[in-house]
């Protein structure tokens, strides 16, 4: 029998953790919780990625506020909102929503950001904390992060003995997930475009993560019978089984036939996406907590 791994339940139990811990922060030592999402431009799927999580965050009982600047905004005001932020004592994470209009550099802005404050975990100092194996020290990378919980919940926290293969090599999942894995004990093989007999990689996998963005491109003689397959991807798909014009989202794993190989596997939507969310959360509470100098609960 193949295990559909639920992300929402996994996500809600780990906001529920959240908000307990968000509680206990504000009891004992009188701090809110505070959130600072950024967002710029006017592209509807970022929109409704940010409302998402400032819903979420409200719900955990933080402070949440929501910047949204025009599309035209310069580098330079963009980066004085990041100083603003960076000194605002009440705000324990910021989130600057990717990616920016064209016109902006993402890069400084990111690295401007306090570490202690960058709970999407892309400044330097929280990647090389990641790198280097101080998973207490700093913020981990929300997808990969996500990622990891799911892969916990069906192998357990020691993957020793076991075969892992990232596809995709972003600083943004791919590189912090091998790390997290190797971290875990577990034997790494980063893919990518130029890995040769990509199929044959795949099937020496125990553990199987696809994070490249080529809609369904993992198949099932990909797959090692019983593996654990985590499907990062997110790609929105033309459905015309829906009526005209109408998209479906599909993850880089083609699920239906994966699924009858492998031992465990996250659907997309319902898999990774959650989880993402919902280690945003747990990342602001572990920023606020250090913050007050008390030592933050493990998600
Ligand atoms: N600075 C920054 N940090 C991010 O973490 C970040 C970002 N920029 N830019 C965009 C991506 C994308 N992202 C997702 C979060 C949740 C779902 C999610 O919950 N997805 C649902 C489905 C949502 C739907 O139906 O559209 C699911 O997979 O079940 C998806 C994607 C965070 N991102």
């Amino acid at each position: 029998m193949t295990t559909i791994i639920d992300g929402k339940q996994v996500a809600a139990s780990v906001i529920e953790a959240v908000k307990t811990a968000a509680r206990k922060l504000e009891q004992e030592a009188g701090v809110k919780t505070g959130l600072a999402v950024v967002i710029v431009g006017d592209d509807p799927a970022s929109h409704a990625y940010v409302s998402s999580k400032s819903r979420m965050a409200k719900e955990c009982g933080f402070t949440s506020i929501q910047h949204t600047l025009p599309e035209e905004t310069t580098q330079e005001e963009l980066a004085a909102l990041v100083e603003k932020l960076n000194a605002d004592e009440t705000i324990h994470g910021i989130l600057v929503q990717l990616p920016l209009p064209k016109h902006l550099n993402s890069e400084p802005i990111i690295q401007s950001i306090l570490p202690e404050k960058d709970v999407d975990g892309l400044h330097v100092v929280n990647a090389g904390k990641v790198a280097t194996g101080d998973l207490e020290g700093g913020l981990i990378s929300c997808t990969p992060a996500g990622a990891m919980v799911l892969v916990r919940g069906i192998r357990g926290d020691d993957l020793s003995g076991l075969n892992a293969v990232v596809i995709g090599r972003s600083n943004l999942f791919g590189k912090p997930m091998a790390a997290l894995l190797l971290n875990a004990n577990a034997t790494v093989t980063s893919a990518h475009s130029r890995t040769k007999d990509l199929a044959a990689t795949c099937r020496n996998a125990d553990i199987l993560v696809a994070a490249v963005g080529r809609p369904q491109m993992v198949k099932a003689d990909w797959v090692k019978p019983g593996a654990t397959v985590i499907d990062v991807g997110i790609n929105r798909v033309p459905a015309p089984e829906k009526g005209e014009g109408k998209s479906r989202l599909v993850g880089d794993v083609a699920f239906d036939e994966c699924a009858k190989v492998a031992g465990a596997i996250t659907p997309v939507p319902g898999g990774v996406g959650p989880m993402t969310i919902a280690m945003l959360m747990a990342n602001t509470v572990i920023a606020a907590y250090r913050k007050a100098g008390l030592k933050p609960p493990r998600f």
